[in-house]
């Protein structure tokens, strides 16, 4: 089936407007860690929330869960409405602002300790503790929280403003009132983020004594029963006199800045979440959303990032020499469930515009290939255009012959007899970029130096190509995440005019890491364009065994 046939199904099918086009390397990594949750191809956040109580660290009683919901508000609570300064910029990672009295515990090292190397320079470290406050809510049993991606990573610690226990119902209201949220807000906030964790004797020994109980070493008196999961337990418990809540029956009762807080409405607010868990979770989502959106001035959020019913991922472009070039990646499918039945094709596009009956493909899937996401209430199946019995990638393409690829269809058929739908963007299609791609005999170095190979269609005359990788630290501190050029350069003399693409090379000095991708860049006619697909530096083969380069 050509992609003429395609256009008029979609136009019948009624396929969704997406929010964005895909390709767009930013928003698919974006949209990937918002989504791809758990199960296969999965982000790196539900992973480390399996079960709710994980605790990465030495001791019992603590979660990460809570650690990263604690991470988010005390990063954001430096918010100063005023002026536009403070909120969620990742200023909680610099170790002036850790070592503050308002910040004790360990809970915002640890935080970043397993959370900041999943920031690049498409997703930053404030946007990670915005997605790891939402996840860990999504995941343990709270409610969808909408995401916008875009934070800016502060250079320097903010000034101080994150209430403490201490302080009287007065100073906790200005100080929310300077963080852009009323009093009744303030309840609210408070409400949902102590659903989560509880107050450790390490952090706070005035409020929590040694509870000396071998399975809970940290001494972590929780706010709740239900502690590590999402729910209204809280407010029953304060409202039927049962809670335990530290910092609502503590002995001091100058810390009981809870009791003061949800008592400050003569419990209107929380009569209301006690007998109404929707209420308190729709409350909660808002309030969550306001709260990771709350930014310094002049810094752009996207817009809210919403799942695309059917997503490319790790798609990527290899030219093999001989006018071959290769297409390797998955398809998601969004909100489905298991159909064994189910077809999945992709059909696409020459070149030149062209098209053929050959140009289509049917995509593997096997019974492992499934994802989720808000714990488990979304699920979402993958097809692979990986050959299962082969390491070479299924789509072989004819690049000599001009035929190439340049854009595709999806076409799903649930074997039910209504024959199959096509997924195109809205007639846009999925476009693949075949004016550059990686060439197969790209290797790392085994000791010493190594190329990046890059294959350009002969004719194109880019100004410049280049590879990029990001700056990468383990210990970020005040390093911005950016990423790092370096220039190829054409190699000479090319092989015959058969040949369609000419290679440009990066030769690497000791460079490659194996843990960073690469992607590849030119600059044509002042427009710069990226190939499709990065390519880690842990998956090229050694110089020892890579394909001699053809040229
Ligand atoms: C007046 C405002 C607030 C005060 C005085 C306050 C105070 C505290 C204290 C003393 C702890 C114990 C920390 C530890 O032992 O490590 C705590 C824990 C926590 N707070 Fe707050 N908090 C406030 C607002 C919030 C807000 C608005 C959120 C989230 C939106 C939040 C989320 C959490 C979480 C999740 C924990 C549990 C941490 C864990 O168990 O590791 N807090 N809070």
């Amino acid at each position: 089936m050509g992609l003429r046939a395609s256009k008029v199904l979609v136009l019948g099918g009624g396929a969704g407007v997406a929010a964005y086009v895909w390709p767009n390397p930013r928003m698919d990594q974006q949209e990937s860690f918002r989504w791809d949750q758990d199960g296969f191809n999965h982000g790196p956040f539900a992973f480390e929330l399996d079960p709710c109580d994980k605790y990465d660290f030495a001791g019992t009683g603590r979660s990460n869960a809570a650690d990263w919901i604690r991470t988010a508000y005390h990063d954001m609570a430096t918010y100063n409405v005023a002026d536009g300064t403070g909120g969620m910029d990742s200023s909680i990672r610099f170790k002036e602002e850790q070592s503050r009295a308002e910040n004790v515990g360990d809970s915002f090292s640890n935080t970043l300790r397993v959370l900041d190397r999943d920031a690049s320079s498409y997703v930053s470290i404030a946007d990670i503790l915005a997605l790891a406050l939402i996840i860990s809510m999504e995941n343990c049993g709270g409610p969808e929280i909408d995401y916008r991606a875009g934070r800016v990573d502060a250079m320097e610690p903010n000034v101080a403003g994150v209430p403490e226990p201490q302080n009287d119902l007065d100073s906790h209201i200005a100080s929310f009132a300077r963080q852009g949220f009323t009093q009744e807000e303030m309840i609210g906030l408070v409400a949902c983020g102590h659903s989560f964790g509880g107050v450790q004797h390490d952090a706070f020994p005035d409020i929590v004594p040694d509870l000396g109980d071998p399975n809970n070493t940290h001494s972590n008196a929780a706010f709740d029963s239900t502690f590590v999961h999402f729910d209204n337990n809280m407010y029953v418990e304060f409202m039927d006199g049962t809670t335990a809540n530290p910092l609502v029956v503590g002995t001091n009762d100058t810390t009981n800045s809870d009791k003061r807080i949800f008592s400050s409405d003569g419990n209107v607010t929380m009569r209301a979440f006690a007998e109404s868990p929707t209420l308190f979770a729709s409350t909660c989502a808002s309030l969550f959303a306001r709260m990771i959106d709350t930014v310094p001035r002049g810094v752009q959020l996207t817009e809210v990032i919403k799942p695309l019913p059917v997503k490319p991922h790790a798609f990527m472009t290899t030219y093999i020499g001989n006018g071959q070039l290769t297409l390797e990646g998955d398809i998601r499918l969004w909100n489905l469930t298991e159909n064994l039945n189910r077809t999945v094709r992709i059909v696409w596009l020459n070149s030149d515009g062209s098209t053929s009956d050959d140009n289509a493909v049917e995509l593997l899937h096997s019974e492992n290939q499934v994802g989720s996401a808000l714990g488990g209430r979304i699920t979402s199946m993958w097809y692979s255009l990986h050959n299962a019995t082969s390491s070479q990638s299924f789509l072989t393409l004819d690049a000599a012959k001009s035929n190439s690829i340049s854009k595709f269809s999806v076409l799903i058929d649930e074997g039910n007899g209504s024959g199959p739908r096509v997924e195109d963007q809205g007639g846009i299609g999925f476009r693949i970029e075949d004016t550059l791609m990686w060439s197969s005999s790209s290797c790392a170095p085994t000791f010493g130096t190594g190329r990046l190979d890059i294959a350009v269609r002969k004719g194109t005359s880019p100004s410049r190509v280049w590879v990029e990788v990001d700056a990468f630290s383990f210990d970020l501190g005040n390093v911005p995440i950016e990423p790092n050029a370096y220039n190829a350069s054409l190699v000479e003399p090319q092989a015959g005019d058969d040949e369609p693409y000419e290679i440009w090379r990066v030769d690497i000095n000791g460079e490659v890491d194996l843990f960073v991708d690469y992607g590849i860049y030119a600059e044509v006619n002042g427009v710069r364009i990226m190939a499709v697909g990065v390519r880690n530096g842990g998956d090229l083969d050694s110089c020892t065994d890579a394909p001699e380069s053809p040229f």
